[in-house]
């Protein structure tokens, strides 16, 4: 039996998520076909054909730089993401990460781990080895936080819980995050404040070209010899090669990073972890029902929550009603064209909402009466409308 919706997943997406399509209605997994929907995780979408049928696109995470989101906004297709759902998850990872690096943990362990003899041998080793792993303490370091979002907020106030004194930059800080910020946080004047003051630094940015390679051979240049850089947020925000060379010249203490690659994941000074972040089965599982959420808002109501690209649009529906979902440019006259053709054929609009966001609006249309595969036809034929469907009632 044909179902009514299909979705693609392109990631291991938990069950506590997927079990949230319901089974009547949702052809769900790999191997679908002409999808509605793509659910991701970490694929790259860059250079894979997205297929006509595709009306929405989720991350079970919160970066889409593997989303080509610009081109999805010119073919008028949502790409949602999950806000904080994996934000205790990661502060946890570089709260260790602090440690690994405070206290040389891995290459200590690596050294226990290859210890031979009898106890008594290896009580001696121990006692002669362990002083190449001395480390420091972190009450009355400076921890240095870039971006202070839903990650960078709560790392800022664990490491206010552990002694260190917190410095921050980030110049778009949301409302919502400003609130949830420590008042013991320190506001940095610029960028090159934090670099300059930090024992241990630490971003937490979103990989966009105005932070690819922001940390930067200068930027490197104003730290401290002895100080410690931490990357749990994407590779590419690190100029590698620049990290690499000040950590061979002894101009920076060390790296630590959830993101191998040839440069960093053999080098004696970095200590790189398999892209940990977010692999806990909580953040899997909140971030699969975030994304499930979103994508069935969507589809099955027209609703538009948590999308990068496109505005907040969240009408419940009119009981009763058919809903028009359409998506058009942001320019006049839009509304007003949609409402004339309804109403010239005599139908009553119960409800309305136009929600615009940088060129790109969506306009939800609550109408009584049947809406046909006509109608469809002719809004898409206004200038400037990209796409137009028609829900039945709520169940
Ligand atoms: N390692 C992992 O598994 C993992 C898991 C989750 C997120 N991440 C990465 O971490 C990033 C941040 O996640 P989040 O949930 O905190 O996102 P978020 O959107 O809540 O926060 C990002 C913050 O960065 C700020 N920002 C942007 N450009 C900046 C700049 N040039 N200087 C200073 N601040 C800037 C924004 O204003 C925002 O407040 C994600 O985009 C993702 O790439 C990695
Ligand atoms: O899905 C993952 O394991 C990683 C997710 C993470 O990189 C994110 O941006 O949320």
């Amino acid at each position: 039996m044909t179902k009514q919706f299909r979705i693609q997943t392109l990631n291991a997406i938990s069950g506590a998520g997927l079990s949230r399509f319901p089974d009547d209605r949702y052809d769900v997994g790999g191997n679908v076909t002409d999808p509605d929907a793509l659910l991701v995780r970490s694929a790259k979408l860059h250079d894979a054909p997205i297929p006509d049928s595709v009306l929405a696109i989720a991350r079970a995470g919160a970066g889409t730089n593997n989303i080509p989101v610009d081109a999805m906004t010119q073919r008028g297709i949502p790409v949602f993401n999950t806000p904080g759902a994996n934000a205790n998850a990661v502060k946890e990872l570089v709260l260790a990460g602090l440690f690994i690096a405070s206290r040389n943990l891995i290459p200590a362990a690596r050294f226990a781990h290859e210890l031979t003899g009898d106890d008594a041998e290896i009580a001696r080793a121990v006692e002669a080895g362990k002083k190449q792993f001395v480390g420091f303490e972190l009450p009355g370091r400076t921890l240095g936080v870039i971006g202070l979002g839903a990650i960078g907020v709560q790392v800022a106030n664990a490491a206010l819980g552990l002694g260190l004194n917190v410095v921050g930059f980030d110049p778009g800080i949301s409302v919502e995050h400003a609130w949830h910020l420590s008042a013991e946080v320190e506001r940095a004047e610029s960028m090159e404040e934090v670099f300059r003051r930090a024992d241990i630094l630490t971003v937490h940015v979103p990989l966009i070209e105005s932070t690819r390679g922001l940390v930067s051979t200068q930027r490197i240049a104003l730290m401290k010899e002895t100080a410690v850089l931490l990357n749990f947020a994407r590779a590419e925000i690190v100029d590698e090669a620049a990290v690499v060379a000040a950590l061979d010249e002894g101009t920076l203490g060390g790296y630590v990073c959830d993101f191998p690659s040839t440069a960093v994941h053999k080098h004696p000074k970095c200590i790189s972890l398999p892209h940990l972040g977010a692999s806990t089965k909580e953040a899997e599982r909140n971030c699969a029902v975030m994304a499930v959420d979103e994508l069935r808002g969507f589809l099955e109501d027209g609703q538009v929550h948590n999308a990068v690209n496109f505005p907040e649009a969240v009408l419940p529906r009119e009981p009763g009603t058919r809903r028009l979902v359409i998506v058009n440019q942001n320019v006049p006259n839009m509304v007003g064209q949609v409402s004339t053709l309804v109403a010239e054929r005599g139908q009553n609009i119960a409800n309305l909402l136009n929600r615009s966001r940088g060129d790109l609006a969506v306009t939800l249309v609550d109408v009584e009466g049947e809406l046909g595969e006509d109608v469809l036809e002719q809004l898409r034929a206004i200038d400037g409308v990209l796409s137009a469907r028609a829900l039945e009632p709520a169940a």
